[in-house]
């Protein structure tokens, strides 16, 4: 990997104190002190991940027998699961080319779209740690009763993967399904190379062997107390640019795909970062972007570090950006650029995540802000308060905004304007978040870049509840310089979730009320746009946010 501008004097400042202290060695032998004393319990029971290309081996034999099992005609994977139980699966699956359905939306349409593809051929990999995940748990349920109402065993369709001792591990052998249990040692968003990241991926066709082998082939190397370990490089290179004179540390990092062959990679590391860094006011907050000629790459401001994704098989020229001169990378001469197999850079990335929680001088393995949200929107279930009347409705398009927020405005122009008017010049970041069925609605991602542009400030799209397991706690935890543009959309049509008094309507309405609450309670510049036409309302959006 290569580290150019502040990134390397960063790794330069950094890297020489890391190897004296012998992190690596010591992170690899799993010492729970490196987080200093408030960190060590979590620690102490999060620190399996760096073994895994190891003690995972004996989960090729068995999710072999599982695919086995279930026989040729069941050829449709579908994985319910929420940020860490689910992201690894979706880019490994995606780099290696094999097709998985990713359940990770509590959305009608999105829910009853997956309910409605392939059944007959579906096998359901329900998979949550804790067990007590209510998007994953309403998914499973309506599975189950889709599966006996077309006649289907869901005991022959349905696989568990928990931790040892979950709610779950009880209830879903109780129901007689197939469980696998997961190392309990290791954290959601470090799971990627457990049976989290591995069943799945293997049932729908991955060689999860050659996954385990890529992260066993940098292991040793990234063990090394050495000035050229990658991990100590990258994590000091994320998380030690304090630029020269700025307002801040470059906390926001532009991950930018430029040639690597893995598909998503940043969907991923985003929850690492964001949930292991994001908190105590500190944090990174990765920005997915489209590629090297997003805003953010081309032209980063003093707080932004574009990370460029790179072909495996070699790195860029170290020299700056190219180009005339004109384009920021040049002029701004700081980025990062790591490239390597997938399973490689999995490990990577997780060890170089533990090295910025030891320099950012936070717990990389907790998430203390997430709870506040799931109670927020377990209370609006409970309680289903309709969410007051709109603020405004412009064209069928209804306008809530945090106190003060909307003063003066008349329309979705102006809301939009005035909740932009909101980003603190040089620090602030956009965060748009979309509770909308992905699949459908796909096209407001497109907004992402052009805001960027407009703003000239870091701006993230995320889907709702999807992202909540992802950068929601740098959301809540980290710095708070976000202001917030949320989207909700009346379904098409809503669906029950069986043996629940609450439907996919009703949860969603609830995540994004309780996600906004959450944010108004810090104080936080939120606009919540609710589509009644979804169609009419997302063209309409995406013309306003040009
Ligand atoms: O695997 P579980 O327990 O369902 O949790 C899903 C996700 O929710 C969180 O606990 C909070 O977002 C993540 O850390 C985790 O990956």
């Amino acid at each position: 990997m290569t580290a150019t501008g502040e990134a390397a004097d960063a790794v330069r400042a950094h890297v020489p104190a890391l190897v004296d202290e012998r992190f690596a060695s010591r992170l690899f032998a799993q010492d729970a002190t490196l987080w200093g004393p408030e960190a060590e319990s979590e620690s102490a029971i999060r620190l399996s991940w760096v073994g895994l290309g190891q003690s995972s081996r004996p989960l090729v034999d068995e999710v072999a027998a599982i695919r086995a099992d279930l026989g040729p005609d069941v050829d449709h994977v579908v994985l319910a699961g929420m940020g860490g139980s689910s992201l690894a699966p979706e880019v490994i699956c995606a780099t290696a080319g094999v097709p998985l359905t990713v359940l990770d939306s509590s959305d009608p349409d999105y829910v009853r779209a997956a309910l409605g593809d392939r059944l007959e051929r579906t096998v359901l990999v329900a998979s949550s740690k804790s067990g007590g995940t209510v998007e994953t748990d309403s998914q499973r349920r309506a599975y189950e009763g889709a599966f006996r109402d077309a006649g289907i065993d869901p005991t022959e369709r349905i696989v568990v993967v928990t931790d040892p001792g979950s709610p779950l591990e009880a209830s879903a052998r109780a129901a007689g399904y197939r469980v696998v249990l997961a190392d309990p040692n290791v954290g959601g968003r470090y799971s990627a190379l457990t049976a989290f990241g591995l069943v799945p991926s293997g049932l729908a066709g991955v060689d999860i062997g050659a996954l385990l082998d890529e992260a066993d082939s940098v292991a040793g190397l990234l063990a090394e107390d050495a000035e050229g370990n990658p991990a100590l490089v990258l994590g000091a290179a994320l998380s030690g640019v304090d630029p020269k004179g700025s307002t801040g540390r470059r906390d926001k990092l532009a991950l930018a795909a430029d040639g690597t062959s893995v598909v998503g990679f940043g969907d991923w590391a985003e929850q690492l970062v964001a949930e292991s860094t994001g908190k105590q006011g500190t944090g990174l907050l990765p920005v997915v972007v489209e590629g090297p000629q997003a805003p953010e790459v081309r032209w980063p401001a003093s707080d932004v570090l574009p990370v460029l994704l790179v072909a495996a098989d070699g790195d860029p020229a170290s020299e700056p950006g190219e180009g005339d001169g004109t384009d920021g990378a040049a002029q701004n001469a700081t980025t990062i650029s790591v490239g390597g197999s997938l399973g490689a850079l999995m490990l990577l990335w997780e060890a170089a995540t533990a090295v910025a929680g030891r320099l950012l001088g936070i717990n990389p393995f907790d998430q203390p802000d997430v709870e506040s949200a799931k109670k927020a929107a377990r209370g609006m279930l409970e309680g289903t308060p309709e969410t007051g009347e709109p603020d405004l409705v412009d064209d069928g398009i209804e306008l809530r905004g945090t106190p003060g927020l909307l003063d003066g405005v008349s329309d979705l122009p102006g809301a939009v304007a005035a909740l932009l008017d909101r980003l603190e010049p040089g620090r602030g970041y956009l965060a748009v978040m979309a509770y909308l069925d992905r699949a459908e609605q796909a096209e407001l991602a497109d907004v992402r870049a052009p805001l960027a542009l407009r703003t000239e400030r870091p701006t993230t799209f995320g889907w709702g509840p999807r992202f909540l397991h992802s950068t929601g706690q740098y959301h809540k935890g980290g710095p708070a310089i976000g202001v917030y543009l949320q989207v909700t959309g009346d379904p098409a049509e809503d669906l029950d979730v069986p043996g629940q008094p609450f439907s996919f309507g009703h949860l969603i309405a609830a995540q994004a009320a309780g996600d906004a609450q959450v944010l108004a309670d810090h104080d936080r510049p939120v606009l919540r746009v609710h589509l009644t036409d979804r169609a009419a309302g997302v063209a309409r959006l995406r013309e306003v946010l040009k």
